[in-house]
């Protein structure tokens, strides 16, 4: 694992930008796994200015979300393909074609996790998967469990995640209270993670995730078993490290 230490928000932003980037100029048909949250935001809009100054180029890339609400309609605002459009796929020469969000409108899981799975797959994996964390430990929306979930499955999010997200939503009772995410086994198989966080609320999680047990109860300590993570984070994340 190596861990880039950033003073602030920005300069983390500009950091995981700059790696996406490079992965797309070495390899321009590159499957990105991407994630939302506000934690991206930055970086996302880092990527459009460096794409508006021409220094990068999206026209063969391939994305793959980790997670979408079940049941949220694409033109609502706050669902994942709705934060996608607006925050990268609207602003790049990306090729919507290219572009994959789980279908929150498919009502039957075992199908939408099933093809989603599939489709993952037959893009020949994914070759970098950015990561933000939950306050839980959460990694996509792999909530603390007593296992692994190995594939892309449907969860029921668990309250301290509803909380944190109701930020969005009118209220805490809109929170759509099922989600579609990419399992851990589906994450572990990217051959490169890009694990970004910011913010003294995520210190706790990410000393837990980093240092702790690998334990399901922390879904993102999956990640010490991975050969190759980066870790992006500013001080005030990585303000409860071990010295
Ligand atoms: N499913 C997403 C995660 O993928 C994200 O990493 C997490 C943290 O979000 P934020 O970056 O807003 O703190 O929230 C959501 O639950």
């Amino acid at each position: 694992m190596r861990i880039y230490e950033t003073a602030n928000y920005e300069e983390m932003s500009r950091k995981a930008a700059n790696i996406l980037s490079a992965q797309v100029i070495s390899k321009p048909d590159s499957v990105l796994g991407l994630a939302t949250g506000s934690t991206p935001i930055g970086m996302y809009d880092q990527l459009v200015e460096w794409y508006n100054k021409g220094d990068v180029d999206f026209s063969e890339v391939k994305t793959v979300n980790l997670d979408e609400y079940k049941g949220l309609a694409r033109d609502n605002d706050q669902s994942y393909y709705y934060f996608m459009h607006k925050h990268l796929f609207d602003r790049v020469n990306i090729n919507p074609d290219n572009t994959n969000v789980p279908d929150g409108t498919q009502m039957d899981s075992e199908k939408e996790c099933a093809r989603y799975e599939k489709l993952i797959e037959s893009m020949g994996g994914v070759d970098i998967q950015l990561l933000g964390i939950g306050r839980n430990g959460h990694i996509g929306f792999n909530e603390p469990d007593n296992c692994f979930a190995k594939t892309t499955h449907c969860v029921d999010l668990t309250e301290s995640t509803i909380e944190a997200n109701k930020r969005f939503f009118a209220s805490a009772d809109d929170v759509p209270r099922q989600a579609y995410t990419m399992g851990i086994g589906t994450i572990m198989k990217a051959k490169k993670i890009l694990l970004i966080v910011n913010g003294e609320d995520k210190a706790d999680a990410l000393a837990k995730a980093v240092y702790g047990p690998v334990t399901p109860e922390v879904p993102a300590s999956i990640l010490q078993f991975h050969n190759d993570v980066v870790i992006v984070a500013d001080q005030a994340a990585l303000s409860k490290m071990p010295k």
